[in-house]
């Protein structure tokens, strides 16, 4: 009875604690009236949706991928949503120059930046990994070397700014799921690198936010057509997502879950019973629909 006082009462007090010292400030979209935002990937998908909601929030918008036609169609949706302005440029992140291009249109145009918006993602296949690691060389350089060069390259304009950096990432760049090994890869890295470069922030009182946005299955069309004939869960809707991921970025929180009570149990499962969380996500998979190619 005493060690159970001992140690409930403390725990009891710590978590009182944590739910008042972390009680969220209030999102207000006027948060984000003129500020200069990037979005990459923002031809379809979720970087759409945010470049839409970012828009109705009139912010100031530089979207980028590699489509320029699906492109001047959502620069054009901001401008009747209401953007203060809207424009693009088209590359591929593949290319190790492009990051510092897009930056640089950034500061081009605007002179300074508030947000920057990682979000693209390239093709990977979802299928038993095929032992290809050129593959994983690439899609390391689109899906993480190109979120490190755009932070290097807009880090300057955001310190000036106070501003924010939005990564995206998965529940597959915290737990392992089957048949995604090179863009689970990617996500860990992320994980990593972003969480390292925030506990330096904090060391050199760098006052710009990091959030990293840890996402379960969402409805867009390239997820869609890549598994929804294999993953049996019901994914969660991108119009949702993309406005929740704005607002953790705008109230500079650390963290994104979403959708919040699903990715919440999982973490919990993978730190108390790993082994049966992954047999959960193996009994979520029609492997019988995964054909080795
Ligand atoms: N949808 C989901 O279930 C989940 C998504 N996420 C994360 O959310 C983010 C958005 O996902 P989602 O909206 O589904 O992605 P989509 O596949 O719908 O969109 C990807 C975007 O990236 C662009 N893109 C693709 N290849 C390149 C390239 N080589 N260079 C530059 N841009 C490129 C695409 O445009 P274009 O082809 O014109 O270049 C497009 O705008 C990603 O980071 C993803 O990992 C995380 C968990 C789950
Ligand atoms: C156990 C269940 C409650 C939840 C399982 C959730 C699983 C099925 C979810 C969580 C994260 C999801 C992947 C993801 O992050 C992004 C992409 C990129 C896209 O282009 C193709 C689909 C893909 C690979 C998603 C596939 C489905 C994943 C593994």
């Amino acid at each position: 009875m005493g060690l159970i006082l001992k140690i409930l009462i403390p725990l009891l007090g710590l978590l009182l604690a944590y739910y008042f010292y972390s009680a969220p400030e209030d999102f207000n979209e006027e948060m984000l009236r003129g500020k200069r935002v990037i979005v990459t990937g923002a031809s379809t998908g979720i970087g759409e949706q945010m470049a839409y909601h970012l828009a109705r929030m009139e912010a100031h918008l530089l979207l980028t991928a590699r489509t320029e036609a699906k492109l001047q169609k959502v620069v054009k949706r901001c401008l009747e949503l209401g953007a203060a302005s809207a424009r693009y440029v088209s590359g591929s992140m593949e290319d190790t120059k492009f990051p510092n291009v897009v930056v640089k249109e950034a500061e081009n145009t605007w002179g300074g930046l508030d947000m920057l918006i990682l979000n693209h993602i390239g093709y990977s296949y979802f299928n038993y990994f095929d032992g290809d690691v050129g593959h994983i060389r690439k899609i390391l350089e689109t899906n993480f070397l190109s979120y490190v060069a755009m932070t290097v390259s807009a880090l300057p304009m955001l310190k000036e700014s106070n501003g924010s950096i939005v990564v995206l990432s998965s529940m597959a760049g915290r737990i392992g799921s089957p048949f995604i090994a090179p863009y689970s890869s990617t996500k860990f890295a992320l994980e990593g690198f972003f969480s390292s470069l925030r506990q330096e922030f904090i060391i050199e009182k760098v006052n710009v936010s990091i959030t990293v946005c840890v996402l379960g299955y969402i409805d867009t069309e390239n997820a869609m057509r890549a598994v929804s004939h294999v993953v049996r869960h019901k994914p969660a809707p991108k119009e949702e997502c993309a406005l929740e991921i704005i607002k953790s970025g705008a109230l500079r929180q650390r963290e994104l879950y979403y959708p919040r009570h699903t990715m919440g149990k999982m973490l919990l499962l993978h730190t108390i019973a790993p082994d049966f969380l992954d047999s959960l996500i193996r009994d979520n998979y029609k492997v019988e629909n995964v054909k080795r190619p």
